[in-house]
């Protein structure tokens, strides 16, 4: 009987470790709740002082502080780390935050986290300054960006704001057009661009906006979209009358702010306010691309639609995503004076450094040597940046062309009734199946 329980309790031991190794492998967040958070926890409260010592993160406290706190001299006082205000466990790792002293700066912080990295034994460490004097270490105990699963909730607070992918450190990465209005998305071949695209259009379909596609690749990517999108338009020529269109939509909307004594679409009353637009230009280089010296005039004419929308449009609420490859000089005059107008970027993996720095050689250097790594056997990893020097890598949860066409055709109700667009709407089949994709039909005016 004796043998008997012994062999049932090292069969459930063994059953247990192969449990763990199992989940360790295939469900990461089990390992780390059950195994990871409690050792990484364990480890930091017992090693911060000399961690932070080690990594240079100490101080020595002022005359005054060490007479008041510890009523001794100076001298006698060992130097002192930032103060642990709260420690928490996520799902994906730790957030700690710290208290600098007096000679800390988050920079200091920042430079040292592969070093915080290693002595705690986490996957990564960054750092956020969250008020002055405040940093966040956020810690992932494992690969987040592996297998993406999306927080559960992420707190939004503006109603222009799309979780579209997750960042490294376990946080929603969030497109917010108000904060950043016009973005731009890079990326070679079979890179992520289009699921990037695919996410954010699955978040902006359940948003009060009106949403504008132009996909000049016959429209292959956004004819799927089609009944949530208020226009299309599939080939240069049409692009190029739709633009004028909602240059005039735009002088239109600032003739209402004005009526208004406003300078902004979000200060107008409510019952007034147009609805927002997102212009979502997929593959710009089939939107530019010339076959003849005539074509060449009509290119500059578009570039420059783009670029005073890009200038001005972000007050009357219209805002441009623009997706492609390259976007270099070679896209014709005045595509630079553009891209500098996007200042919210997303680079996917490249084939060369000069495109990472035209994404991204605004932002940072570091920027552009971490999507110069990007591997490719890692699709959807990017790095995202903006104007203000941060970026972080990303990577978008996997949502099939099917699943995002699905969410379009459940929200074709908030399609915005926007008259001028009317003609560019694309035609959807009342009687289509479910699953069944749009076909690809040249825009065609809407009659009821
Ligand atoms: N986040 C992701 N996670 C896993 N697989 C992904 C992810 N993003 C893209 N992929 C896969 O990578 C491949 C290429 O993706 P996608 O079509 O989005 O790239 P692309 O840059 O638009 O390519 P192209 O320029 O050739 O159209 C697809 O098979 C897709 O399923």
């Amino acid at each position: 009987m004796a043998d008997l329980t012994t062999v049932l309790e090292v069969t459930g031991a063994f059953a247990g470790v192969g449990g763990l190794g199992y989940a360790k492998g295939h469900a990461p967040r089990v390992y780390w709740s059950l195994v990871g958070m409690p050792v990484a926890m364990g480890r930091f409260t017992f090693t911060y002082g000399t961690t932070m010592d080690v990594c240079g993160l100490t101080v020595q406290p002022s005359k005054l502080r060490a007479f008041m706190v510890r009523n001794v001299a100076r001298r006698e006082v060992q130097p002192v780390p930032p103060k642990v205000r709260r420690l928490r466990g996520t799902s994906t790792g730790l957030v700690a935050s710290l208290r600098l002293p007096a000679g800390l700066e988050p920079s200091d912080v920042a430079a040292a986290s592969e070093r915080l990295r290693h002595a705690w034994g986490v996957h990564s460490v960054t750092v956020a300054e969250t008020k002055p004097g405040v940093v966040e270490l956020r810690m992932t105990g494992y690969d987040v960006l592996r297998r993406v699963k999306m927080p559960r909730r992420t707190r939004t607070t503006g109603p222009m704001e799309v979780p579209v992918a997750l960042r490294e450190d376990g946080s929603a990465y969030v497109r917010d057009y108000r904060k950043v209005p016009h973005a731009l998305t890079l990326g070679a071949n079979q890179s992520g661009k289009s699921m990037y695209q695919r996410n954010l259009i699955t978040g902006l379909a359940k948003l009060p906006v009106g949403l504008v596609g132009i996909d000049c690749k016959r429209g292959v990517e956004q004819s799927a979209y089609g009944p949530r999108l208020s226009a299309l338009a599939t080939t240069p020529e049409d692009a190029a009358e739709l633009l004028g269109v909602l240059i005039a939509e735009m002088e239109e909307r600032f003739d209402l702010l004005s009526e208004h004594h406003v300078s902004d679409l979000w200060d107008l009353p409510e019952e007034v306010r147009p609805v927002p637009l997102v212009v979502l230009v997929d593959e710009v280089a089939e939107l530019f691309l010339t076959a003849a010296k005539k074509d060449e005039e009509r290119r500059d004419r578009m570039v420059m639609q783009m670029v005073r929308l890009a200038q001005m449009a972000r007050a009357v609420g219209i805002y441009l995503e623009v997706c492609g490859q390259r976007f270099g000089a070679e896209l014709g005059k005045g595509a630079t004076m553009l891209r500098a107008q996007l200042t919210g970027r997303v680079v996917h993996r490249v084939n060369d450094k000069q495109t990472a720095e035209m994404g991204l050689g605004d932002v940072s250097p570091d920027a552009v040597l971490a999507a110069t790594l990007i591997a490719a056997d890692r699709p959807g990893v990017a790095v995202a940046g903006d104007a203000s020097g941060g970026w972080s890598r990303i990577r978008t949860p996997q949502t099939t062309p099917t699943q995002a066409a699905a969410v379009c055709r459940e929200y074709a109700h908030l399609v915005p009734d926007l008259p001028a667009l009317a003609p560019f709407r694309p035609h959807v089949p009342a009687d289509r199946a479910p699953a069944e994709v749009p076909s690809l039909v040249k825009p065609q005016p809407v009659t009821e």
